[in-house]
């Protein structure tokens, strides 16, 4: 099984959302930051690297919010989701192309996969952190 650690990372109620590109499993579909635990780092130390390799933003891991297991046909899977804040200092401007700020009200619109479910379910009923 594989183990990923992704980040929610929120920003004045929006959040850092981008699109799976082609060749990638599930191209096309609306993704959060993240990708497969290098050992021996934490899921969070994962999900804090994959979003500042992918995305530029140096942001800190806050809490778990949810974990899934789920089986797509490319395998099996474990999602660690992470609730990150941009760090001191840190501009939301200095998010890279193409990822983008999405609105939490927006989230709906997109296409995720089906592991994120539940956990953009929590995102919607959740409290802004700031
Ligand atoms: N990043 C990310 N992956 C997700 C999300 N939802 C979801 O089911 N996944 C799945 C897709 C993949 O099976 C797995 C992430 O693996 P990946 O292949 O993108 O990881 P990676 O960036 O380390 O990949 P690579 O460098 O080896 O290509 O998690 C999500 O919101 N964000």
């Amino acid at each position: 099984m594989q183990i990923i650690g992704i980040s929610l990372v929120e920003h004045e109620n929006c959040y850092v959302v981008g699109i799976r590109p082609e060749g990638a499993v599930l191209a096309g579909f609306a993704e959060f930051p993240g990708g497969k635990q290098l050992l021996p780092e934490s899921t969070s130390e994962t999900a804090v690297r994959e979003c500042r390799e992918e995305t530029g933003l140096q942001v800190e891991a806050l809490r778990l919010l949810h974990q899934e297991q789920f089986t797509y046909e490319h395998g099996e899977v474990l999602l660690d989701f992470w609730q990150c804040k941009l760090v001191d200092g840190q501009s939301p401007d200095s998010l890279q192309a193409p990822w983008k700020w999405i609105p939490r009200n927006e989230l709906d619109s997109y296409s995720f996969p089906p592991a994120n479910a539940v956990v953009l379910e929590q995102i919607r009923i959740s409290t802004p952190v700031d």
